[in-house]
């Protein structure tokens, strides 16, 4: 008998090892990066999901706080071939399954053939294939989970000072930590707000750039981060990451679909459509900008033509499909943050003439 399950909406029900314990389901994908494990499980953008690792070992190089990019493990739950024993204490302090001694190629491969899927996982004494089954019963399509937002953002607005070169209003829709890092290394003072924040509290504030930042979950289910994109546009120059690029591209006349198993992973390439040069990028997303709308796409990705980058310089609108704060890396495009930040400059020369 084995004392994990793993129960998937293609009907099968797999065996495996107890990392962790507890019964849980999400939307089960995967990742490629072989490093990172640890800013990747702190990631607020895989909330309802659970992860699994292509790369075979994970926590060959520990466990270490600094390198968390939020307070708690979000996936629902995470799978790997071999969990080292410091990680399953992890899992186990954080109250998060974890399963492995699973065939994961297997897994993989159902995933990029037939799409993220749903799936229920049961670890621990005395559990059968029937609570898996059970949990993958009461599973919900991401697009579902209409309050992912509320679950992922903060509860009270929080600074972080960074020189006060500029204001940044971070709309916090699950941000990762270095993103607000990656603002203060440049002078920025850092503004985290709700998701739920009301366009006057903004006004009130009076910032120099509007931040939206990645997070979990459908970009539909952010009507009011989206309202507030339509009410500055404009008026601010405005930023986004991975969530924070579809939502501006939404509130710019554009759409966004679902890709069938998304990218996640720190080696997908991208082109500046501008420049020519490629580089490579850290990713994770299952959503994507499928219609611009009023913006023009500067960046694709190579692979699949995807759009990376979004932008109108008139209105000093500039978005990232992809994480270009690079936890874990590569860093080849932390010249974003600078980009965003100039647009500070330009519409202050503008201001002034
Ligand atoms: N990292 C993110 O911001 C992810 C954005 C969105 N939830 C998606 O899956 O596409």
């Amino acid at each position: 008998m084995s004392d994990a399950y793993i129960a998937l909406a293609d009907g099968r029900v797999l065996e495996a090892r107890c990392r962790a314990p507890g019964t849980t389901r999400g939307e089960l994908v995967f990742t490629t990066a072989y490093t990172g494990y640890e800013e990747s499980l702190t990631d607020p953008s895989y909330e309802e999901q659970v992860l699994t690792f292509s790369y075979t070992l994970i926590g060959n190089y520990g466990v270490r706080a600094d390198r968390f990019e939020s307070s708690r493990i979000h996936p629902r739950a995470a799978i790997a071939r071999e969990f080292t024993d410091e990680m399953a204490t992890w899992f186990e302090s954080e109250g998060v399954p974890a399963i492995d001694h699973i065939e994961t190629r297997d897994l993989v491969t159902s995933i990029r053939e037939d799409g993220a899927m749903k799936c229920g996982i049961a670890a621990g004494e005395d559990v059968t294939p029937e609570d898996a089954k059970a949990e993958l019963a009461e599973c919900k399509e991401m697009s579902d989970h209409t309050e992912i937002g509320q679950q992922v953002t903060t509860t009270e607005t929080t600074v972080h000072r960074g020189g006060g070169e500029a204001d940044v209003a971070l709309i916090d829709c699950g941000a990762k930590g270095s993103i607000i890092d990656s603002l203060t290394e440049r002078g920025a003072d850092v503004h985290v707000l709700s998701c739920q924040t009301a366009a006057e509290e903004i006004r009130e504030l009076d910032p120099d750039v509007l931040f939206i930042s990645n997070g979990p979950g459908d970009p539909a289910n952010f009507q009011n981060t989206q309202s507030l994109v339509e009410e500055f546009a404009g008026e601010l120059p405005i930023a986004g990451i991975c969530l924070g690029q579809q939502i501006v591209a939404r509130a710019f006349g554009g759409d966004t679909e679902k890709m069938a198993f998304g990218h996640r992973g720190v080696n997908q390439p991208v082109i500046d459509l501008d420049t020519k040069q490629v580089v490579m990028t850290t990713q994770n997303h299952g959503y994507t900008v499928s219609d611009p709308g009023d913006l023009e796409v500067t960046q694709r990705n190579v692979n699949d033509d995807t759009a990376e980058g979004l932008a109108d310089d008139e209105r000093g609108i500039i978005t990232r499909q992809y994480h270009p704060e690079a936890n874990p890396g590569p860093h080849d495009s932390l010249g974003f943050f600078d980009d965003v930040l100039a647009m500070v400059d330009t519409q202050s020369a503008v201001t002034a003439d």
